[in-house]
């Protein structure tokens, strides 16, 4: 990998490690906004109930006014450090306060319209004539008429701005008819990034708070430094690993190439058993990997990526060429089984590469009518792609090749493209053939599997037959053909040669009778 891709992809982690930073932040911000927007209100709730349960404590059997309520109105006022004033108000006059007894005077106008409405409770901010001085007014509701507390506003004003401050939040304060309680006009004014607004659930007030540009800047700055770091720390991590896997990558390429080049990809056999008789019809062809340095290498480590770079084609080519050698010879002993081998869609879409399996097949006669293709159902039919398949398979029909479709059951062939591309072979995925035994769902969709088969006109195979259990099972079923370790692993070419000389010995019959028993026709 090229310094400056992997320059690039530093970059590009960086950038996205800020910009998921940049949401993380303003999701926890949002969150933390929604909070501490409902401890405000709770805390002034908080406020409120307490001396309303203060209020409610005196006598009300008494008159507001007696001189016992006065001096509990004097306590409260006396241990409270925000409350400034507690009056008595009757018939829109003053009755009495904690200081005055019973001076009627009228309450002022401006008192007077925030106090017209049915409310349980009153709260609004003003300026006391009286007193001089600015106060939030909460009116709490008592025999005919209202107790009046008047808070000290200033300190109102402090007490929320630092709660405010705390949590890192502009935050308002109004009565429900839009009376400023606490006014943040200049905190909130500018830039609002976030907002929100609750509602006290008892009191007439609902408080509004959020974070602006510049709160937003200052808490992603404070936790900026650790940010960076660990942005920093993933984003090397991500780099490295990339950069080592696209190495590794092209280092396996480049090695499946030089593989290619020495003819190193061979095929084991695994052979395709009759279900009732045990003969061998023929053998799946399963790639081998002989590397010169670590052995022989499965297809799971190379397949994908030869499949991704479109070098299995040549691999393919190179197998069926050698198998076209090794089927001379197995032809001395079975000259009408097959040899079935993995394709993918995408290469029998390729009308090139179409052509190039006609040629191979032309050139080694041996191959003709002794081929099966097999794909995978689990390889998506696009629409578009069918018709081209459709032609594919069809060409090379005419060469002699019969058509399998592997991992039946798995896929997403409907059974109209069954019908369209109609195979010689169904291979039923071996997920269905280990849990037929012990699972009746899996039993009954099996039995269906085969029965769909059958109309379709398919010789089927069951795929991963490990135990005698499932052997019989699929027999049972009317399944012709199973391949799987209870019958042999897939081995090398002289392996398979061997086995079935060994077989045909054993079963003291002339060989000129086998290969015709052998020679099941597909
Ligand atoms: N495009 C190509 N794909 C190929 C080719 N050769 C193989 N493959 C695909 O690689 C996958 C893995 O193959 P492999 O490791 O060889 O495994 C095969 C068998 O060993 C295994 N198997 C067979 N019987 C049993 C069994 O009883 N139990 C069990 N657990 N596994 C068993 O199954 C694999 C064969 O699968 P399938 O092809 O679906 O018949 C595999 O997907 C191959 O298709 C190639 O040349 N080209």
């Amino acid at each position: 990998m090229k310094h400056s891709h992997t320059a690039k992809i530093l970059l590009f982690t960086l950038i996205l490690g800020l910009i998921i930073d940049i949401a993380w932040v303003k999701q926890v911000a949002n969150k933390n906004t929604d909070n501490s927007i409902s401890y405000l209100v709770e805390s002034i709730e908080f406020t409120l109930e307490q001396v309303e349960a203060q209020l409610t404590q005196l006598d009300h059997h008494s008159l507001p006014c007696s001189t016992e309520n006065r001096q509990k109105l004097e306590d409260i006022i006396f241990n409270s450090s925000v409350i400034q004033e507690i009056t008595y108000i009757e018939n829109d006059r003053f009755i009495c306060s904690d200081r005055d007894h019973n001076n009627q005077q009228a309450i002022d106008n401006k008192h007077l319209k925030l106090t017209d409405n049915s409310s349980d409770y009153i709260i609004y901010r003003a300026t006391s004539e009286r007193r001089n001085v600015e106060g939030i007014f909460f009116m709490v509701p008592a025999n005919n008429g209202w107790y009046q507390v008047l808070f000290n506003a200033r300190y109102m004003d402090f007490w929320i701005d630092e709660l405010a401050d705390h949590h890192q939040v502009f935050a308002c304060f109004k009565s429900n008819n839009d009376n400023a309680l606490y006014n943040c006009e200049n905190k909130s004014s500018k830039h609002i990034v976030y907002s929100a607004s609750k509602q006290s659930a008892k009191y007439p007030f609902h408080a509004v708070g959020g974070y602006t540009n510049q709160i937003f800047f200052k808490i992603w700055f404070k936790q900026l430094p650790y940010a960076a770091l660990i942005i920093i720390s993933l984003s090397c991590i991500v780099t490295l690993t990339v950069h080592a896997y696209f190495n590794w990558r092209h280092s396996l390429l480049n090695d499946i190439q030089r593989g290619i080049e020495r003819k190193e990809f061979i095929a084991y056999y695994q052979p395709i058993v009759d279900a009732n008789t045990n003969h061998w019809h023929g053998a799946e062809l399963l790639v081998r990997w002989n590397h010169p340095k670590s052995g022989i290498i499965t297809p799971a480590e190379f397949i994908p990526a030869a499949e991704q770079s479109g070098q299995i084609n040549q691999i393919t080519l190179q197998l069926l060429e050698r198998a076209a050698y090794e089927k001379s010879t197995i032809n001395e002993l079975a000259p009408n089984s097959y040899i079935s081998v993995n394709v993918t869609a995408s290469m029998i879409t390729n009308t090139d590469y179409v052509e190039s399996l006609i040629g191979l097949i032309k050139q080694y006669p041996v191959l003709q009518n002794n081929v099966v293709l097999e794909f995978t159902e689990r390889e998506t039919f696009a629409t578009a792609e069918l018709g081209l398949l459709l032609s594919g398979m069809e060409r090379l029909r005419e060469v002699g090749v019969r058509w399998a479709l592997d991992d039946f059951g798995t896929g997403y062939a409907g059974l109209s493209t069954l019908q369209t591309l109609s195979f010689d072979i169904l291979k039923i995925d071996r997920t269905f053939v280990a849990s037929s035994v012990t699972d009746a769902i899996t039993h009954s969709i099996l039995g269906n599997i085969a029965e769909m088969g059958l109309e379709l006109n398919c010789t089927l195979v069951a795929e991963g037959v490990e135990t005698a259990e499932e052997a019989e099972h699929v027999a049972q079923l009317g399944i012709q053909r199973c391949q799987g370790f209870y019958y042999a692993q897939p081995m090398p070419y002289t392996d398979y040669f061997a086995a079935l000389k060994k077989r045909i010995k054993t079963s003291n019959t002339h060989l000129s009778e086998l290969n015709e028993n052998l020679g099941i026709p597909l």
